[in-house]
């Protein structure tokens, strides 16, 4: 498959993602694919930069309403007018985004995935069509309110030889053919380069070049994965010159962004990103193509320059993923983990959402029980407070997405318990942010948190206009769950992806007072709070902190 560009919706909202220089594949039933897994070795030694074949791979996160799920208490008449997007919320903390495939695309999966957590559905364009797409947004749209062929890894063994071709096949690939949608491949690579499949899936030699065909023979057997990624080394370095050149966003990047735009989705990410420039691109974009909607774009850092230059695109950018399938292929995969909390602290530091992403339950995508290193690295990302998780294959084509989803679940919510019980975090302090027109805001956050952490305080409630003052809130991690009402249905289900916010829709008047009473009476009525219950308020209009003793 060529470019692609992935949007996700969230069961408030979706993504999309970037264009990466990937592999294609046969059409389905040619290359078999047995269902084992390769053990494979990965060799750290030949760490250096990396750049790969990957050009930049557009991701889409798309943010649809939170579903409208049975709520588990009945509506009561001060909450009959409220508007039904507001759905079902638990108070996790952690946000969940779902990666929706063949296996999750029906309406009745998509429902058990809201109901079983996922905050955002993510729907990657280098996978399937784009009436597919549009039918996953409608129907995660439906819940707020065919399938694809994945059968597809190939496996390749020691001593084979497989052809990498750039040329279009239009039907059936040749036996033994791999097809890559990097154009200047056969020119780039030479005769005895490296290549690596997926940071270590599988790796080459190269034997010979025969015009756009490279004659490749398998060194070290593994796995070759749909939309896996080619690095090529050359005398142990990275060969990177021509990857440095690419674009991070293709002309079929620029379509489906045109696409999310037309849909509605809330989020866009974008893969590959090298530096901030590629992200001002699109917002400016954005702006010019769509008055009314405010799309988020999220950078994915995946490759050596993002992480160069990172603080200057976390700045750009209005969340970020830790792309770690890619990233792991571009650094040594030891680097991996110290590069994750980099990226998460500097994240919390600068309010920004950040996700982390790839093989969090990989095991799962073929057992019903994650491995215990699965489950101590979902731990680790719970306990660093990132904002997100996210399943890809797990929930895309997996045979267990929704016991993978109630895995990451139930991880979730005994980390976020165990941090809350415990002393065992130390409190991070933060350098002021030292934007003037929110300074006041942001004290005011910093101090209602504190506030409701002294306090024991059950719930925080923030009315907020753009959603800033809410993620304000939600960068302090207070103890209490956050609710945050706001007038505007794309800033709600923007906040879906923000850590601890459980956002609603509301119409919000002059008088105040009026505000609180029917927010308090909403949440009352939920069961989310309740008569006696110490609530913290603060609102980005009147700049007070006020504490309530819930009638
Ligand atoms: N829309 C889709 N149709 C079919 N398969 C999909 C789809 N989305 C994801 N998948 C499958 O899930 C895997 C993991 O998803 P993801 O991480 O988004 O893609 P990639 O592996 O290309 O980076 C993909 O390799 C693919 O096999
Ligand atoms: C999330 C990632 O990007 P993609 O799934 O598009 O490869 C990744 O590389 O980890
Ligand atoms: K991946
Ligand atoms: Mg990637």
């Amino acid at each position: 498959m060529a470019h692609s560009l992935q949007f996700s919706i969230s069961t408030p909202s979706t993504p999309f993602r970037t264009i990466s220089k990937r592999i294609a594949f046969a059409p389905k039933g040619y290359i078999h694919i047995p269902k084992h897994r390769v053990k494979l070795s990965v060799r750290s030694e030949v760490a250096s930069p990396a750049s790969s074949v990957s050009v930049s791979n557009t991701a889409a996160l798309h943010t649809t309403p939170f579903p409208v799920l049975p709520s588990f208490a009945e509506p009561s008449r001060e909450t009959e007018a409220e508007p039904k997007v507001n759905g079902l919320r638990g108070t996790q903390r952690t946000k969940l985004v779902c990666t929706i495939g063949p296996a999750t695309c029906g309406l009745d999966e998509l429902e058990e995935m809201a109901a079983g957590g996922m905050s955002v559905a993510r729907i990657n364009m280098c996978h399937g069509e784009r009436e597919w797409h549009r039918s996953v947004i409608e129907r995660v749209r439906r819940i707020n309110q065919e399938k694809v062929p994945y059968d597809t890894s190939i496996v390749f063994q020691d001593a084979d030889m497989w052809t990498f071709s750039v040329r279009s096949f239009n039907s059936i690939l040749p036996k033994h053919t791999v097809r890559v949608n990097y154009d200047g491949f056969a020119e780039d690579v030479k005769v005895g380069d490296e290549i690596v499949v997926d940071g270590g899936m599988a790796r080459f030699e190269v034997i010979e070049k025969i015009g756009p065909d490279v004659k490749c023979r398998c060194t070290d057997p593994g796995l070759l994965l749909p939309g896996a990624n080619l690095t090529f080394w050359r005398d142990g370095r990275l060969v990177q010159e021509r990857n440095a050149m690419l674009p991070t966003l293709s002309s079929k990047d620029w379509l489906d962004i045109d696409f999310g735009i037309a849909e509605g989705v809330d989020f866009f990410a974008v893969s590959f990103v090298k530096s901030a420039e590629v992200i001002n691109n699109l917002r400016s974009y954005i702006a010019a193509r769509s008055c009314d909607s405010n799309i988020a774009v999220i950078a994915k850092i995946e490759t050596v320059e993002s992480l160069k230059n990172l603080e200057e695109i976390v700045q750009a950018s209005d969340g970020v993923m830790v792309a770690r399938g890619d990233l792991g292929a571009q650094i040594p995969l030891e680097q991996v983990p110290s590069v994750q909390e980099k990226i998460v602290m500097l994240c919390r530091q600068l309010h920004k959402p950040v996700i982390v992403a790839s093989q969090l339950l990989e095991s799962m995508i073929q057992y019903p029980i994650p491995t215990r290193a699965e489950v101590a690295d979902v731990s680790e990302a719970v306990r660093q407070q990132a904002d997100a998780l996210m399943l890809s294959g797990e929930s895309a084509m997996g045979q267990y997405p929704h016991k993978a989803l109630s895995v990451l679940t139930s991880i979730s919510i005994r980390m976020e318990q165990w941090w809350r019980e415990g002393t065992h975090h130390q409190r991070m302090t933060f350098p002021d942010i030292n934007f003037s027109p929110y300074s006041i805001n942001e004290e005011l956050c910093n101090a209602a948190a504190k506030m409701a952490n002294k306090l024991g305080a059950d719930a925080l409630l923030v009315y907020t206009t753009t959603g800033h003052m809410a993620s304000l809130l939600s960068r302090c991690r207070p103890t209490c769950p956050i609710f945050a009402f706001t007038p505007s249905m794309s800033v709600m289900r923007r906040m879906n992806l923000h850590w601890g916010l459980i956002p609603f829709c509301l119409n919000v008047s002059d008088d105040v007072e009026s505000n609180l009473n029917s927010s308090i009476s909403l949440l009352k009525a939920r069961g989310l709070i309740k008569s006696g219950d110490t609530v913290v308020f603060i609102s980005d209009t009147l700049q007070t902190i006020q504490v309530i003793n819930v009638p």
